[in-house]
């Protein structure tokens, strides 16, 4: 499912009109449809609705909702908040069929009329605002939407919640604040974001005509389950352990023996052919016991810089401390150019001296940041990098040269030719020591399966979070939630996943 920003939603809105011939009222009669049918999952008969309906387009849907309510004999008052001279275009098209309907709509006068009508509502929809809101919002919304914030009603959003920004980047907004959000045609950059994200609630996504075929393809979408079914390698009955990669994993210290570990059973229980673990030998005895199927190389002559030929790929930094001789270990691989690289945690920290680099590797570099490593690496804060991670992703993955996987309630994947991919699956239970380690290692398996790398990312942090997700449904709370069950649980997310 495409991910857009507001000026690629009007750019789908005119191709299916100029390029499909597909009329502006009908894309609005399509909207409004398509959104009712979607919100009465959360109205009952009984319940006293009031429509909201604001001066643009995203009024003229609410126009529509209204009129196939009252249709359908629902409860319900519609408001224009604004004057008749602000309803134009299609908006005032659908007003019309709306009156020729037989239906009345009330004028907003005063707010203390409105905030009468609201006291006796269960239901408020907010058809006000959507992706054409500028800035702060100004009266007579900001009156509303604070009126309404305050009433314990049931809050549904026609596309955005009304003063939310569809696109990233914008700091500076008061927005009503929905339970429920019917999105037209395809989730906007701001579902994605820490600080607009909670504005809508849940949500999901409305078909409304558009024509796919032509559709531009901005190369931003998020990732689901029937993408991960249909990109997902198949296990080959006459696979050998030789097929499903060789793979090192370098980490772990004296002090800090769990995290690489983890990452080498979560690399094996997600089907890496062979995990070899490079790590301080004293921490070997406490992690052989809990990963028995890998194996433990030496570092050349004695020394911890393992050998790093003849791997499908390598992962490096969980838990292996910021040394000097791990500077040299990164840089050996930094120019070991062939090999698939995953680089996490400390060797985040340990990377950052060799980014220029990078571009000049061969083979694909993962990077695996959380925003504060993010912001080490690039030297942005990390405000902004929460404000605009989808450009300043893509800007460093572009310049870089690297595969960037930013990790966050959404992870956003961005390859070197800025193509990204937002996964969503995953639950607070995440939110631990360790879950990083399991998810490189998860990450380091399906590239070594695959030959794509954006695929390989995308599904492994989908079936990462989808673990978490199946197992919170059932065996744990996202409290007492361990990254080590993610692992034990990968087994049950695959047999879900591969037929
Ligand atoms: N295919 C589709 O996606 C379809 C979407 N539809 C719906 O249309 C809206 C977008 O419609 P648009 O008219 O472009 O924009 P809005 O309805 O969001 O808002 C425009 C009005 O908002 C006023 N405005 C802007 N900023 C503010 C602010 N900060 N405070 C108050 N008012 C603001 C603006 O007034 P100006 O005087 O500033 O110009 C406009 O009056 C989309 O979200 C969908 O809901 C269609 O149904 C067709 C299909
Ligand atoms: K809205």
């Amino acid at each position: 499912m495409d991910i857009v920003t507001a000026q690629e939603m009007y750019e789908r809105d005119r191709v299916a009109m100029e390029a499909a011939g597909l009329d502006g009222k009908l894309l609005m009669e399509n909207a409004g449809r398509a959104v009712t049918y979607d919100l009465l999952r959360h109205i009952q008969k009984e319940h006293a609705i009031v429509v909201l309906i604001g001066a643009g387009n995203n009024g003229g849907d609410g126009f529509v909702i209204a009129r196939t309510l009252l249709n359908l004999g629902y409860d319900v008052e519609a408001w224009q908040v604004v004057p008749d001279t602000k309803i134009t275009g299609d908006a005032e098209a659908h007003k019309k069929i709306f009156q020729a309907s037989g239906h009345p709509y009330r004028l907003l006068k005063s707010s203390e009329d409105l905030n009468t009508s609201l006291g006796c509502a269960d239901v408020c929809i907010d058809a006000m605002l959507g992706i054409g809101v500028k800035g702060r919002l100004k009266e007579p919304y900001a009156e509303i939407v604070r009126l309404c914030n305050e009433k314990s009603f049931v809050r549904l959003s026609v596309d955005l919640p009304s003063g939310v920004p569809a696109d990233e980047g914008e700091e500076d907004f008061e927005a009503f604040q929905a339970h429920y959000t019917s999105i037209i045609d395809a989730p906007k950059q701001s579902v994605f974001l820490q600080s607009t994200r909670p504005y809508y609630g849940e949500w999901s996504v409305v078909e409304i005509g558009l024509p796919p075929q032509l559709l531009p393809d901005h190369r931003r979408r998020l990732w689901g389950a029937a993408d991960v079914k249909r990109t997902l390698p198949e296990r080959d009955a006459h696979s050998h352990k030789g097929s499903h990669g060789k793979g090192l994993i370098i980490g772990g210290s004296r002090l800090m023996p769990g995290s690489v570990a983890m990452t080498a059973r979560a690399a094996l229980r997600s089907g890496a052919g062979l995990i070899a673990v490079s790590t301080d030998p004293e921490a070997i005895p406490s992690i052989s016991p809990y990963v028995q199927e890998a194996t433990f190389v030496e570092g050349k002559d004695g020394g911890q810089v393992p050998v790093l030929e003849g791997y499908d790929g390598i992962a490096v930094g969980m838990g292996l401390g910021r040394t000097s001789v791990m500077v040299t270990v990164v840089e050996q691989l930094v120019h070991e150019k062939e090999t698939p690289l995953l680089v996490d945690a400390d060797g985040l920290y340990l990377i950052k001296g060799f980014l220029q680099e990078l571009e000049k590797r061969e083979a694909p570099t993962v990077l695996t940041p959380h925003p504060g490593e993010f912001a080490h690496l690039s030297g942005l804060s990390i405000k902004e990098i929460l404000n605009s991670p989808f450009s300043h992703s893509k800007e460093f993955a572009e310049k870089h040269g690297v595969y960037l996987v930013l990790k966050g309630p959404s992870t956003i994947i961005t390859g070197p030719d800025g193509e990204q991919r937002v996964n969503i699956s995953g639950n607070a239970g995440l939110a631990k020591g360790g879950s990083g380690d399991v998810l490189s290692g998860i990450l380091l398996s399906m590239m070594m399966q695959g030959e794509d790398v954006m695929n390989a990312l995308s599904n492994g942090c989908f079936l990462h979070g989808s673990t978490a997700d199946l197992l919170v449904q059932d065996e744990h709370a996202k409290i007492d939630l361990l990254a080590s069950d993610v692992i034990e649980g990968l087994s049950r997310t695959f047999r879900t996943f591969s037929s």
